[in-house]
């Protein structure tokens, strides 16, 4: 895929970070889409788009955003970047493909390109792109969440690792789960009234909710770790194992039952 062209950034995502990672996220699903058409498979395809997604992003961030670090999950596995992230003031954090397991399965559409920034101690822009369904969303133009529809609340879990605990809390608040790939499409498909919560603990990384979870909390959406903490960027460790996103009304009880009977 080295004849991919992502053209030019619009003027506009070159003053505004919002739209920059939009830009950025979108571009790199459009590669993504291009690499699935190419005939890999299972495996070859995983590390192609993974690979392939991860130096384009870094490839612009060196292009328009030079005085940024950037942590990636492929940046993390080997490779070392320009700037240090513990000092910087800005820090790209991108999941070049998240739900990588789906975007080798076509035609399924839940698997995500996340670029979020941190600044200073917060998150402070992201996007997720969905490139199979044709969309990004960003915090530039926060998605607008739908009024709830179902009677019943909607679980997102892990498709291929729910949580034992999860199923327990969705039988105390008369939920139903929805299994589904990729942690930025299950943080998505709340803004999108398409489940009302995202619960999940057993590991995951800071790339793998950065950039939902900025898109979350802009969208108005409840966003904190399974104890209540706040859900932090950017830190030493970046195992980030545990997170609730859902609709505001749903945190205390879902709170409430961990709380009372923690996820063992
Ligand atoms: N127990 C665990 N440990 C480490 N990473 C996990 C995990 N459970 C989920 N993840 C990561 O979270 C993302 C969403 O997972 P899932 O689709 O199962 O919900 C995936 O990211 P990647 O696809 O970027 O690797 C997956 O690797
Ligand atoms: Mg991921």
């Amino acid at each position: 895929m080295t004849d991919f062209d992502p053209g030019t950034p619009p003027a506009e995502a070159l003053e505004n970070d919002h739209l920059f990672a939009a830009w950025a996220a979108t571009a790199a699903g459009s590669l993504l889409l291009g690499v699935r058409e190419s005939g890999l498979e299972g495996k070859a395809l995983k590390d192609a788009g993974d690979l392939a997604s991860h130096e384009l992003l870094m490839k612009l961030f060196a292009q328009y955003m030079p005085d940024d670090a950037v942590l990636s999950e492929e940046e993390h596995r080997g490779t070392s970047g320009q700037h240090d992230r513990r000092t910087a003031k800005r820090v790209w954090i991108i999941d070049p493909v998240d739900g990588t397991r789906e975007y080798s399965e076509p035609p399924r559409d839940d698997w995500a390109v996340h670029v979020a920034l941190w600044q200073e101690g917060a998150l402070v822009a992201g996007a997720v792109a969905q490139p199979a369904m044709g969309k990004t969303f960003h915090t530039g133009q926060p998605p607008l969440v739908p009024a709830r529809t179902a009677p019943r609340p909607r679980i997102a879990v892990s498709r291929t690792r729910p949580p034992a605990f999860v199923q327990e809390l969705a039988l105390e608040i008369g939920a139903e789960l929805v299994p589904m790939g990729s942690a930025g499409a299950k943080v998505i498909s709340v803004a999108r009234d398409v489940t009302d919560a995202y619960v999940h603990a057993g590991g995951q990384y800071e790339w793998d909710s950065a950039a939902p979870v900025a898109v979350a909390r802009a969208a108005g959406l409840f966003t904190s770790r399974i104890d209540g903490s706040e859900l932090l960027y950017n830190q030493d460790e970046v195992l980030l194992p545990d997170l609730i996103v859902c609709r505001p009304e749903l945190a205390e009880p879902i709170l409430e039952f961990i709380a009372k009977h923690g996820t063992d």
